[in-house]
């Protein structure tokens, strides 16, 4: 008997498990489990490799045998959190595919904030108790009783509480004037109470948010919220949410934004709607912040989350519903790492999960519109404005007829206006996308233009910081006092307008008004953009210049004329949705006036009254817009009709760069109904220091373009000098 116990153990196979680590590496790597490990695919685990120990998880599929078990390393631990959830895990695995990149690369996207894995210790917080009549007072200590409350607060938290230094709190706790207390770093959120703050609804929004809480008690599909600027849309998708938190206890809603610095009254609302604030994820988020966060998305109690692109991949538990709101923004496309777009991503994630989604826009994308139109989506429409409020009027103003004065950038009616409106005591808002005082630096004397030394792109002046900057690459330096070109002295002037130049233009104009720069050099770090916000809502500032930083979901009662310095400025450039993104933003800025009782009016400055964006927004005919526009597209084969990716090569040597790039384009495979177009410069063709080509690949609608890659790049071999990255659906082409 022992010795057949014996033989068995000799041969008994090692158990086995596949750790997907987030490296980039396509597939994982098996590893032998401990005997006292019971390990399950979603366990996160830790696990040698190499001279390391790395954060992995147990995937399914399965360990493939290939490593001898004699070879195999042991796994060196599990962590005591849940597991990720099988419908993450397949998310994961769909992305990689989706986006052709590997598994390992989107599950980092996953693990990233692993320190939320960690055996946080519990902090030791100091709370108030009876003081020791020995006990000295003096001011400071003083300061730090009266901060000290009946919830316990860090050393540190106390101590800017009562602007004293660390070493004061903890003085008094060892004098015994402070009861310490240990208490949870990551403290989970309260729960969501979905009657906490409802708002009695108009009928009309009414009528839409019963067709939301439809659609989340399906538990499937996807719809949009199509209702006008100030029509009341978060409020009625805030009935969605509701309805999703009421009918599971367990339930996760998670909630995008675009750029949530710039919305930080957002969670204000969502907070009184709910009677709890919201989790709240975001690059911008303390560290500390985060790991509560996804430690709390794991463990399921963050019911409601508030967050950018990011959180899409968060470790949910059991997401039950996801709104996108300005589902149209491009800022829902990541730039760099694995380009996914957020909005795609959480639409399939819904139809794979069989979990509700809804996109909110007052400007949806053509994408959206398109499916719409194929009833792949539902549509929920807020026709007009909630309460009083009507749409303001919006008028083209000609510049070919009126132009502005040499060196000048508002033409004389909108001067006008603007005048009139200030002595009514309301607010204007001049609209400009341009960052900094003017986008190009010339020598009057040789006409050389400003350039990064190691890019082809132009720097932008920047009085604010007198810097010369690259909005591309962010190089700066200050601006020069010669021209490098002819050495000449004081002859770098500057040409067209910034945000900085036309606030300069403003105060010239109106010097005892407050005038204020929005834009995201001005505002940079998200507390001040709050507080110009806040200011702005106050009527404490009179002319706002903006940029689009200004122009989402901001209200602002005492606005009643927007100008649109440049209305021309977006239609520029060859790019596809020149014409769609123009409309959006312009209405998006349009929609901030007259949100209250006053009607707003818009004056679009621009050379090309007659484009077909001016005329959509003039008329307020936006579907006509976008049936015009979709039906170019549906001529030319481009998306939403036919589909994009393209593939982006970059060097350093240019002459490998360009040998890779002719070897590719004569070697594209055949393929029925799919073209290649390129190789062509990027438009920025050097930036720093790195030059690259771009192939444009186009197919139908039903064009496997990832299969057509892969098998066109396998076919010419790279080299280590040129990078590759394909973009599925490319936004950008830079
Ligand atoms: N039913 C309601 N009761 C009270 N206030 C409301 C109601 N609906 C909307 N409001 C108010 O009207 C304003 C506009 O609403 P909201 O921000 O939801 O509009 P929106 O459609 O999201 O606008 P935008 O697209 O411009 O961001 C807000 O101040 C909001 O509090
Ligand atoms: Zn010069």
């Amino acid at each position: 008997m022992a010795q057949q116990a014996q033989l068995l153990a000799e041969v008994a196979p090692v158990m086995r498990v596949k750790v997907l680590l987030p490296l980039p590496m396509g597939a994982g790597y098996d590893y032998a489990v401990p005997e006292d490990l019971s390990l399950t695919p979603g366990d996160i685990v830790s696990v040698p490799l190499g001279p390391r120990e790395v954060t992995g998880v147990v995937w399914p599929g399965g360990a493939d045998g290939k490593v001898p078990d004699e070879k195999l390393k042991p796994v060196k631990r599990q962590f005591s959190v849940p597991r990720l959830s099988p419908q993450l895990m397949d998310f994961v695995d769909w992305v990689a595919s989706y986006y052709m990149v590997p598994k390992g690369a989107v599950l980092r996207m996953v693990l990233r904030r692993e320190q939320g894995l960690a055996d946080v210790k519990g902090k030791t917080g100091f709370r108030r108790c009876a003081v020791p009549p020995h006990v000295k007072l003096t001011a400071k200590r003083k300061a730090v009783l009266e901060a000290a409350g009946d919830r316990a607060l860090s050393a540190r938290e106390l101590a800017e509480a009562a602007g004293v230094t660390d070493g004061v709190v903890r003085s008094l706790a060892e004098a015994g004037a402070l009861e310490p207390v240990m208490f949870d770093p990551d403290p989970p959120f309260g729960a969501p109470d979905p009657d906490a703050g409802r708002k009695e609804l108009s009928q009309q929004q009414e009528a839409g948010a019963a067709e939301l809480r439809a659609l989340v008690r399906d538990g499937q599909g996807t719809a949009l919220l199509d209702g006008v600027t100030g029509s009341g849309k978060t409020e009625v998708y805030f009935e969605a949410v509701a309805e999703a938190l009421r009918a599971d206890p367990e339930a996760q809603v998670l909630v995008m934004l675009p750029e949530i610095a710039l919305t930080l009254p957002f969670l204000k609302r969502l907070e009184e709607r709910f009677g709890t604030p919201p989790a709240h994820w975001h690059s911008d988020v303390s560290s500390a912040g985060r790991r509560r966060v996804w430690k709390r998305v794991l463990d399921g109690s963050a019911r409601l989350v508030v967050g950018a692109r990011s959180a899409l991949f968060l470790p949910w538990q059991k997401l039950k519903l996801i709104v996108i709101d300005e589902e149209h923004d491009q800022a829902y496309k990541q730039q760099d790492g694995i380009l996914y777009h957020a909005r795609d991503m959480a639409v399939a994630m819904g139809a794979r999960q069989g979990f509700p989604v809804v996109l909110a826009s007052a400007t949806p994308s053509l994408e959206t519109v398109h499916n719409c139109e194929l009833g792949r989506y539902s549509r929920v429409r807020l026709p007009s404005r909630y309460g009083p409020a009507v749409l303001p009027d919006v008028e083209v103003l000609d510049l070919r007829a009126v132009p502005p004065e040499a060196n000048r950038w508002l033409a004389e009616p909108a001067v006008a206006e603007i005048t009139e409106t200030l002595i009514r005591g309301k607010q204007v808002l001049l609209y400009l996308n341009r960052r900094g005082y003017a986008p190009v630096t010339i020598c009057r004397r040789c006409g050389e233009r400003m350039t990064a030394p190691d890019s082809d792109t132009w720097l932008v002046e920047h009085r604010y910081t007198n810097r010369l900057i690259c909005h591309q690459t962010g190089f700066s330096m200050p601006k020069p006092e010669a021209c490098p070109h002819c050495q000449a002295k004081d002859t770098l002037a500057p040409c067209g307008p910034g945000v900085e130049r036309v606030a300069e233009e403003a105060k010239e104009r109106w010097p005892d008004k407050v005038v204020e720069i929005f834009s995201s050099d001005t505002v940079e770090a998200p507390g001040s953009a709050k507080a110009l916000l806040e200011r702005m809502t106050a009527g404490e500032i009179d002319i706002l210049v903006a940029t689009q930083a200004a122009a989402k979901g901001h209200n602002f009662p005492g606005l009643t004329l927007v100008v649109g310095v440049d209305a021309d400025l977006g239609l520029s450039g060859g790019d596809l949705r020149a014409a769609e993104r123009t409309y959006q933003v312009l209405s998006q800025v349009s929609g901030r006036a007259g949100r209250a009782k006053d009607k707003g009016r818009v004056l679009l400055q621009s050379y090309q009254p007659d484009h077909s964006v001016n005329l959509a927004l003039t008329s307020g005919d936006r579907d006509a817009f976008f049936g015009a526009e979709l039906h170019c597209r549906d001529e030319i084969g481009m998306p939403p009709f036919g589909r994009l990716a393209s593939v982006i090569l970059s060097a350093e040597d240019e002459r490998k760069l360009l040998e890779e790039a002719r070897a590719l384009a004569s070697h594209v495979p055949h393929a029925e109904g799919i073209e290649v177009w390129g190789p062509a410069p990027a438009p920025f063709y050097r930036l720093r220091g790195i030059y690259r080509q771009r192939f444009l690949i186009r197919g139908r609608k039903k064009s496997n373009l990832q299969a057509f890659a892969s098998d066109w790049l396998a076919g010419v071999k790279g080299t280590s000098a040129v990078r590759r990255v394909v973009d599925i659906d490319p936004y950008n082409f830079f």
